[in-house]
């Protein structure tokens, strides 16, 4: 579904991707983990096209993204998550998962057929729609900032740092609805610092340095892998998810 081929990338003068080869299949989870600065997040800004690779190709369902703006990637069903708050705290939960629509506004029975889906799925919209986003719990938030990139229903979604911030109890509910989505269809990418969380939701695992892939492979394996400890987590390997 998703491929990246030797891509590099930066901001300024040196590039933080540094020929980055990755592969999402349909219907997969992907974490990526590294350390800080690794350039995770930097991958997810070239897929949904805010940031131009500057060589290597982004290919998405046979189609090469890398030329496109993001409005384009993102009409061709590549939606992001962001990692900060992204609601608008003075607008209604309804408005903000409404706002996800935009690029169907036009088709009033698509979206109203889609915001009634995604209100069955999470529960939280259908609760507090009437309610300020800014009213809501961080968990709650970030359901609901699933729920509005939900409303253009992604080939592809991208969430980064989908743990940050949160308590545990809120972290289960997060969990709960990325596995959920995914046994729904929905295939995602996601950054996670939370190796262990990230790797216990996902089915796929990369895991980045520098700039560069260091190890892929399926969650389990990468989890395993001899040098995860050395790598990543100063010394101990993760211990499966509780
Ligand atoms: N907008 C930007 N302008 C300039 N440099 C940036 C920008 N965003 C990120 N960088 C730099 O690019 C490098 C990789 O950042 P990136 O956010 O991709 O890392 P990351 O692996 O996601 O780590 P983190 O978890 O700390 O966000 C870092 O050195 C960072 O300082």
């Amino acid at each position: 579904m998703l491929t990246l081929s030797d891509v590099t990338a930066g901001y300024g003068g040196g590039n933080v991707l540094q020929g980055v080869d990755l592969h999402c299949e349909a219907g997969t989870v992907t974490c990526i983990v590294g350390p800080n600065g690794a350039g995770k997040s930097t991958v997810l800004r070239v897929i949904s096209g805010l940031l131009r690779c500057r060589t290597g190709t982004v290919e998405m369902a046979g189609t090469r993204t890398d030329n496109l703006p993001p409005e384009q990637v993102l009409a061709l069903g590549v939606t992001q998550v962001p990692q900060s708050q992204a609601l608008f705290p003075g607008m209604t939960v309804r408005e903000n998962v409404l706002l996800g629509g935009y690029l169907i506004r036009r088709n009033r029975k698509l979206l109203a057929s889609r915001y009634d889906a995604i209100r069955e799925r999470i529960p939280i919209v259908a609760e507090r729609a009437g309610d300020p986003a800014g009213n809501l719990s961080g968990g709650q938030r970030r359901m609901v900032e699933i729920a509005r990139c939900l409303m253009l229903d992604p080939k592809l979604l991208l969430l980064d740092e989908p743990s940050l911030g949160l308590d545990p109890r809120s972290l289960a509910g997060v969990a709960a609805l990325i596995q959920s989505l995914n046994q729904a269809g929905t295939t995602m990418l996601l950054v996670e610092q939370n190796v262990r969380l990230g790797l216990g939701l996902a089915t796929h695992g990369v895991v980045m340095e520098g700039g560069k892939v260091r190890l892929t492979g399926t969650a389990a394996e990468v989890r395993d892998h001899p040098e995860m400890a050395s790598l990543y987590l100063g010394g101990s390997a993760p211990t499966p998810a509780n």
